[in-house]
């Protein structure tokens, strides 16, 4: 389910200018995946110079880079604001920065920090831009809830498969027990819609359908870092 289609280069430049933005004793939102984790890496090096910050991890993966870092990390439902977030996407549609996420099965943390954050900045490479979101929608499951909601994704014209783990026989687990399905709906010409529909499924714990969250986008190219503000 990772698309890896970018660059590290690309993925490391759009991170670190993302980094600019992190203020001086500020709480701050550390997204999962291959490219925030240059961002939580460059946050690192700003903390070994002296930054006051405390991050947020939306996963365990972000988390345990986060401590090798040195950045003093804590849960969500332990600070009253989050300044800033900053997370990767696995679709980003340049016309309003709508997303696809959840491609490291983090989706559902990352939402709540995301949405939460004063500020969400979106790093990403040019492979996942998009004019129409496109990319299958993963929705984490309660475990007994994955047929109902399969069927109920074939309802609405999609197609769920149950995301299994490459290194152990059966299903991916989520941070928090759950399963994910990959829904393949084609083109999705209306997010929002799609994603009010995904959000009422019963069983349906979050969706990688990331709509009106994103402040900016930081899109690193192979010479520098087009930004996008929404
Ligand atoms: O949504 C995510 C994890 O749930 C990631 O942000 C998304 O999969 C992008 O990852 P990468 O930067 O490795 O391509």
């Amino acid at each position: 389910m990772k698309t890896t289609g970018g660059t590290d280069a690309q993925k490391r430049r759009a991170a670190e200018a993302a980094v600019e933005a992190v203020e001086d004793g500020t709480v701050v939102g550390l997204g999962t995946g291959s490219t925030t984790a240059f961002a939580i890496r460059a946050i690192g090096d700003l903390v070994a110079d002296g930054l006051d910050v405390r991050g947020v991890p939306t996963s365990f993966a972000s988390r345990e880079l986060a401590r090798e870092c040195d950045i003093p990390v804590v849960d969500l439902d332990e600070v009253d604001a989050v300044d800033l977030a900053i997370d990767g996407a696995d679709q980003v549609a340049t016309t309003d920065g709508a997303l696809v996420k959840g491609g490291g099965a983090a989706h559902a943390r990352e939402k709540m920090v995301d949405a939460f954050a004063d500020r969400f900045l979106v790093v990403a490479d040019p492979s996942k831009t998009a004019e129409t979101l496109s990319r299958p929608v993963p929705i984490e499951v309660l475990p007994s809830a994955r047929t109902t909601v399969a069927a109920s994704v074939s309802d609405l014209g999609g197609e769920a498969t149950l995301r299994r783990a490459e290194r152990k026989d059966g299903p991916v687990v989520t941070d928090n027990g759950n399963l994910v399905l990959d829904c393949e709906f084609g083109a999705i010409a209306d997010p929002e819609s799609l994603a009010a529909d995904l959000a009422s499924l019963p069983g349906a714990v979050e969706h990688g359908i990331f709509v009106g969250l994103a402040d900016a986008v930081y899109v690193g190219t192979d010479d520098g870092v087009e930004v996008d503000e929404f």
